[in-house]
């Protein structure tokens, strides 16, 4: 007994109805063959779970069963050969390297050690935009950079945003990752990515990533090691003290700060681009988010701080309305089952990848009510609904074993810049936001940049 599925072709499966926004295909493909689908991708099995219950289901009641990633060429190639978190296999490895990444490197001690380093970064942007001064400003560009830099800060010690082998060996990465592999899914068809020139472009970038990261990983080594804590400086400290009970070594090093790069970047500035976008298109939700900043910060003309965002509840509510809506990593990251489980009255056979579409389950009539496609933030400020994996009608960040673990890391960063941008400035749109066209991609950020004009409130 297995779940529904639609018809599929020969050899391709259903990777034809995919379309260029899987999420939204499967999302459409789910109302007629319900919350859990089994479809197949060439020759591999996909299940692909579309409602709230189901996703419990997936990362609670069988989370271990399906806590393990499938293998992609793509993923292996870049991520090294999944010695990294995001990519590893679920057992004794991944779960080493998940704890250094939780307990070492974003915790919420680490977190607030780098409030100095968003909080210049943040200043040095908002300066940028009171340049421009009645200018349109490429928000999506600022907030990019933005991220970029802390993160570079916060990773490596320093920036490199402005370098451009840095910056074209990012695009590059984003890119290539975001690439389908035929070979991944028709094995012998997998002379078709040789012939395109997608298992050359690998190698290149593989070497490239590499050599860029040895050299981080050298001058972090040559370095008088002064008081530096950035996260190369503390796995680095805890490879030479073995402080962690395991032997972590240069490539595992190397894996989880591309980790940081892969997995922060992208997500970070595409909830803020989507933040921003929703707020120009209702202007009711910015006045009300600039009013609750104002009476908090009375009348302060200087840079908040991150005390002054506790008490900030609607801003906690439009952030978590866009994520509800604007998910940036829609289809989450796949994972596997190891086992054959049986899920509701269906026998699912171990090596089965699952989607969990958290774009859909954002949006399910059913959970959120017939206004689900709206943006509504109020509906969050009565509710005790959280998007930190116990609540699964709200699972940007995932849930279970696989959860992310920067949740904390990316929140602050975006609440402490949105609280500024909307205290500092008044926002017009300068172009019809009512339809606003998705990226491709595994993360989804705008096809075209978010322009804006700001005008300064003090
Ligand atoms: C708004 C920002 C972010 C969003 C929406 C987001 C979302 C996600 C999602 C959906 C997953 C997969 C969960 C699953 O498979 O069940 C994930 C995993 C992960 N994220 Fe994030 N993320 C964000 C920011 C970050 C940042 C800033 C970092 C690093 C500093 C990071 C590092 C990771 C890592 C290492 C994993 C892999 C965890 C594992 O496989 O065990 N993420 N993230």
């Amino acid at each position: 007994n297995t779940p529904s599925s639609p018809p599929s072709l020969p050899l391709i499966g259903n990777l034809h109805q995919l379309g260029h926004h899987p999420h939204r295909s499967l999302c459409f493909l789910s109302h007629r063959y319900g919350p859990l689908m089994l479809l197949h991708f060439g020759s591999v099995p996909v299940l692909v779970v579309s409602s709230m219950e189901a996703a419990k289901e997936v990362l609670k009641t069988h989370d271990r069963v399906f806590a393990s990633r499938p293998r992609s060429k793509i993923f292996q190639k870049l991520l090294y050969d999944g010695q990294d978190v995001a990519a590893a296999p679920y057992g004794e490895y991944w779960r080493q390297m998940k704890s250094v990444c939780v307990l070492h490197l974003l915790s919420n001690k680490m977190v607030r050690s780098f409030r100095n380093v968003r909080e210049e970064e943040m200043s040095l942007m908002m300066e940028k935009i009171r340049k421009a001064s009645s200018l349109p400003v490429n928000l999506s560009e600022l907030l990019a950079n933005l991220t970029n830099d802390v993160i570079c800060r916060v990773a490596l010690g320093r920036k490199y945003g402005c370098e451009t082998d840095f910056k074209e060996l990012m695009e590059r990465l984003t890119r290539l990752l975001g690439v389908f592999s035929v070979g991944t899914y028709v094995p012998w068809l997998a002379w078709i990515d040789w012939i395109r020139g997608l298992d050359s472009q690998l190698e290149k970038l593989r070497n490239d990533v590499d050599e860029f990261l040895e050299r981080v990983l050298q001058d972090h080594e040559d370095g008088d090691g002064g008081d530096r804590t950035d996260f190369v400086d503390v796995l680095l400290k805890i490879q030479r003290e073995k402080s962690v009970g395991f032997d972590i070594d240069r490539v595992s090093i190397k894996a989880i700060i591309l980790d940081v790069f892969v997995g922060g970047t992208d997500t970070s500035y595409t909830l803020m681009e989507w933040v921003m976008t929703e707020l120009l298109r209702h202007p009711e939700c910015l006045r009300r988010l600039q009013e609750e900043v104002r009476t908090i910060c009375k009348g302060k003309s200087s840079v908040l701080e991150e005390e002054d965002i506790q008490d900030m509840n609607y801003l906690k509510a439009v952030i978590k309305e866009t994520l509800r809506l604007h998910p940036p990593l829609p289809l989450m990251v796949p994972h596997e089952s190891t086992h054959d489980v049986r899920l509701r009255n269906y026998r699912i056979p171990a090596g089965t990848q699952v989607m969990i579409n958290a774009w859909a389950i954002g949006r399910e009539v059913e959970t959120w009510g017939p206004d689900a496609e709206e943006f509504r933030p109020e509906r969050h400020l009565h509710s005790s609904v959280d998007f930190r994996g116990q609540d699964f009608e709200l699972i940007p960040f995932g849930a279970g074993r696989r959860i992310c673990p920067a949740i904390s890391f990316a929140v602050v960063l975006n609440e402490v810049v949105l609280a500024n941008l909307v205290h500092q400035f008044g926002w017009i749109s300068t172009e019809d936001q009512a339809e606003v066209a998705e990226s491709t991609g595994i993360a989804i950020h705008r096809m075209f940049p978010l322009y804006a004009i700001a005008s300064s409130t003090s």
